[in-house]
């Protein structure tokens, strides 16, 4: 996804005429009167001085706010309270606090709030990621588990997922043999958006690639609140535009992916195997969920899928080439269980420990979700002796929590090691480090991400010689971050890939040669 622009609400703020400003001060009043009747009942967990109206939207302005977050925590505790406008937020940022909101208290906290985005774009949550705690989620989420993202399903993609990969190295490869650098970011961002897509239709979306990708690109700039959320009273004013725009997206989206149902009803799909089906028959097929519905979970994959694991690859190969010692290691692990004479499969997986390792350690320091999905109260409850309101928006700060120096040793230094002989996983059972957070919002997609990064970055470790613009050391490559619904890497990271392996591998492979790899889906 996209870098969000999370200075929108200030430049806002500074470009208010006579009535608008008359407007807020009017609900400003409101707002207090509101926030004294709101603060009256109740003791709230600690958290810095607030602005007059804004509150604490200025705290989360100042610099990449899964860090301003982190600091504040240092001061104000492993809970914290924030007002920004109208919402009420709590940020967490230890395991145990993790622990109390995702697991002991998962039925009050695995709600999600309302806002305009989700009211324009995914029918007030009728898709899977802004869903409510409802009947409608459980019914998705068991979908998604048993059907759509089951482990028999996502074997079935095996094939699309190493042709999808080994049409981007045979690109590289063609550009490396020309001396020229790829910007991997940009080569990893297309693979896993148009792998994605391809598993959403596997047949047909060639011919709409292009638009999908563009709607998504606007989805993404979208912010996760505007104005309109942070002051209800001024939503109709629609001061930052973002209604239109929402509107206008939700309206292309409706449309394009009508024509993609329509062609797809019009197809005799029922001689199908399970191999040849994609999400979009899986949905379809599902019964009881309505044409929108159907329309508005397709829309929640490809993002959510798509920028989270190249995210994760690329912050992996970063660190893989600021640390040449570790590259070398988990080069010598692929060359001792894979050898040199065939490619990796997606079967070795489980024999490379290191492999695996180097992925959790990469996210460790680089979830891709670092402020993970905002959750919701659905009643009043109590945390840590706090009075916590219903509809309280809480963020766990998943960034604080696998870098706090309490619980990991250099926290900061990348040391896939750690990982080796050690009982902690990622998948959401050790609060110590939650990429995929955990309880009833857990990451459905886990599985996927987990075997889709590990397969690219063997095959990209074990196949492909990698070397850095001329001139550039490993201290030269740098962690500078970006903030958005996902974090990325904000310098290009360009390289150069030429082949490593014998050229008869990578022609049993299928990988025919510079530039010439099979095509094998309709995009
Ligand atoms: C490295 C890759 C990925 C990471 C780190 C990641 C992380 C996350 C996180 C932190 C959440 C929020 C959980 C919460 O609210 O507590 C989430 C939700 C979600 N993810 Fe992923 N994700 C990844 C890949 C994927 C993939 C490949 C898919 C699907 C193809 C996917 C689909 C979803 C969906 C649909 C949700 C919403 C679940 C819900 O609200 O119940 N994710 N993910």
């Amino acid at each position: 996804m996209g870098e969000t622009n999370m200075e929108g609400p200030v430049a806002i703020l500074r470009s208010w005429s006579v009535h608008t400003v008359a407007a807020v001060v009017f609900v400003y009043v409101l707002l207090k009167v509101f926030t004294r009747v709101r603060h009256k009942s109740g003791r709230r967990p600690p958290g810095p001085p607030s602005l007059p109206l804004i509150g604490h939207l200025y705290h989360l302005t100042q610099g990449l706010p899964h860090h301003t977050l982190a600091k504040m925590a240092e001061k104000y505790g492993s809970i914290m309270w924030l007002d920004v406008g109208a919402l009420s937020v709590v940020v967490v940022s230890s395991p145990d606090m993790a622990r109390e909101i995702l697991k002991t208290q998962d039925h009050i906290f695995a709600s999600r709030p309302s806002g305009l985005t989700i009211e324009y774009l995914f029918g007030q949550g009728q898709d899977l990621l802004f869903c409510p705690l409802n009947d409608h989620l459980r019914r998705v989420r068991k979908v998604f588990s048993s059907q759509l993202l089951s482990q028999q399903r996502i074997d079935s993609f095996k094939d699309l997922r190493r042709d999808m990969l080994f049409k981007t190295m045979a690109k590289a490869f063609e550009e490396g043999h020309a001396n020229r650098y790829i910007n991997f970011s940009d080569v990893m961002h297309e693979l896993f958006i148009t792998t994605t897509t391809a598993m959403v239709f596997r047949r047909g979306a060639g011919a709409h690639i292009q638009d999908f990708t563009e709607i998504l690109m606007e989805m993404s700039n979208s912010e996760w609140f505007s104005i309109g959320d942070i002051f209800p009273l001024l939503k109709p004013l629609d001061l930052d535009g973002q209604v239109k725009r929402l509107k206008m997206a939700g309206e292309k989206s409706s449309k394009l992916m009508d024509s993609i149902i329509d062609n797809r009803l019009k197809e005799k799909t029922k001689s199908m195997s399970y191999e040849e089906e994609d999400f979009l028959d899986v949905l379809l097929t599902t019964s009881g969920f309505t044409r929108d519905q159907v329309k508005f979970l397709i829309m929640d994959i490809v993002p959510a899928g798509g920028d989270t694991t190249s995210g994760t690859v690329v912050w992996g190969m970063t660190e893989l080439l600021r640390h040449p010692n570790i590259m070398e290691r988990l080069q010598s692990e692929l060359d001792d269980v894979i050898g040199k004479e065939r490619m990796v499969e997606e079967a070795d997986l489980r024999n490379l420990e290191y492999l695996q390792a180097v992925v959790k350690e990469t996210l460790r320091l680089h979830p891709p979700a670092m402020l993970g999905v905002p959750h919701s109260s659905t009643e009043a409850t109590k945390v840590a002796g706090y009075d916590i309101p219903a509809n309280t928006w809480v963020i766990v700060n998943i960034h604080a929590i696998s870098t706090d120096p309490k619980v990991w040793e250099n926290p900061l230094k990348f040391d896939p090691s750690r990982f080796l002989n050690s009982r902690i996983d990622v998948r959401g059972q050790h609060y110590e480090i939650l990429p995929f957070s955990s309880g009833r919002r857990l990451c459905p997609g886990m599985n996927l991400a987990l075997v889709s990064v590990a397969y690219t970055l063997a095959q990209l470790v074990h196949a492909c010689s990698i070397s850095l613009p001329e001139g550039l050391t490993p201290l030269d490559v740098d962690v500078e971050e970006t903030f958005g619904l996902t974090v990325g890497k904000r310098n290009p990271l360009n390289l150069l890939l030429t082949r490593r392996l014998p050229s008869d591998v990578y022609h049993k492979a299928g990988l025919n040669g510079i530039g010439q790899s099979r095509i094998p889906v309709d995009t």
